[in-house]
């Protein structure tokens, strides 16, 4: 599926600007924008995803016109198809892990039921060997366990591409390598296309077929620089 970026985005705080420009391409199922702490990557990603607005440009994936300034288009998130998960997973302390995945399923359904038993979320539990913990809340969970729910959230709308913010930032190292692994095999078995935002070398080794660097707002293509192509951003 292609990715067709092209936006900016300008921000200002405190007397302080700052100017996102991302321009790419990308046919891969992998990419990885790898970028120092506050280098503008959560909110390309964001951007993506619908929830922040650029001041101008396009996004198109798979041919499918999500954002484009031109023509006054700005689908929202929920019509944009991607699952977002985020960095903390962001997930529903007061409903159980078989509710946080059902939640997935269904937009604007605000209270599935504790015995929800939908074939999807009894699949996403099986896929994501979350059977045993089905019915514990977010906190009784480990930090593996707790990415897996929010995974298993993020999948089970059927997205057509998934966002990930800094996934295993959270995870203690030991822990980070095995769910790297995990994602890693998930992601060949779906064949979901992932775009990975992350400022952790292993994510890059592990994730990056396609990876572009982002360096104080702007996107820096490193397939396009290893073949000498200049980028003008
Ligand atoms: N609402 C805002 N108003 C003004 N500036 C902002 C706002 N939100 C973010 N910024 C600035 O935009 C820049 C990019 O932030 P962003 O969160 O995208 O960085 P990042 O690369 O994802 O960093 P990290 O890895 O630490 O999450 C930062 O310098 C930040 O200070």
């Amino acid at each position: 599926m292609t990715l067709d970026v092209d936006i900016r985005k300008t921000l200002e705080a405190a007397g302080r600007r700052f100017t996102l420009q991302a321009r790419f391409r990308s046919d891969s199922q992998r990419v990885v924008i790898y970028g120092a702490s506050g280098a503008g990557k959560s909110m390309l990603l964001k951007a993506l995803a619908g929830l922040v607005t650029p001041d101008q440009g396009r996004i198109e994936l798979g041919g499918r016109c999500l954002y484009a300034s031109a023509q006054g288009i700005n689908l929202p998130p929920q019509q944009r198809e991607l699952a977002y998960l985020f960095q903390d997973y962001a997930l529903f302390p007061h409903l159980n892990v078989r509710q946080n995945i059902a939640f997935g399923l269904q937009r604007g359904w605000r209270n599935p039921s504790s015995q929800t038993a939908h074939a999807t979320v009894r699949h996403w539990l099986a896929a994501l060997e979350l059977d045993t913990v089905a019915g514990q809340m977010p906190h009784q969970l480990s930090g593996g366990q707790r990415q897996r729910v929010a995974l298993a959230r993020a999948l089970a709308a059927a997205p057509r591409a998934l966002l990930l913010d800094e996934p295993f930032a959270a995870l203690d190292p030991a822990l980070r390598q095995r769910m790297r692994a995990e994602l890693d095999k998930l992601q060949r078995q779906l064949g979901i296309p992932m775009l990975l935002i992350t400022h952790d070398k292993d994510d890059v080794e592990a994730f990056g077929d396609h990876l572009l660097r982002m360096e104080q707002g702007t996107l820096v293509d490193t397939a396009l620089e290893l073949k000498g192509v200049t980028y003008e951003g």
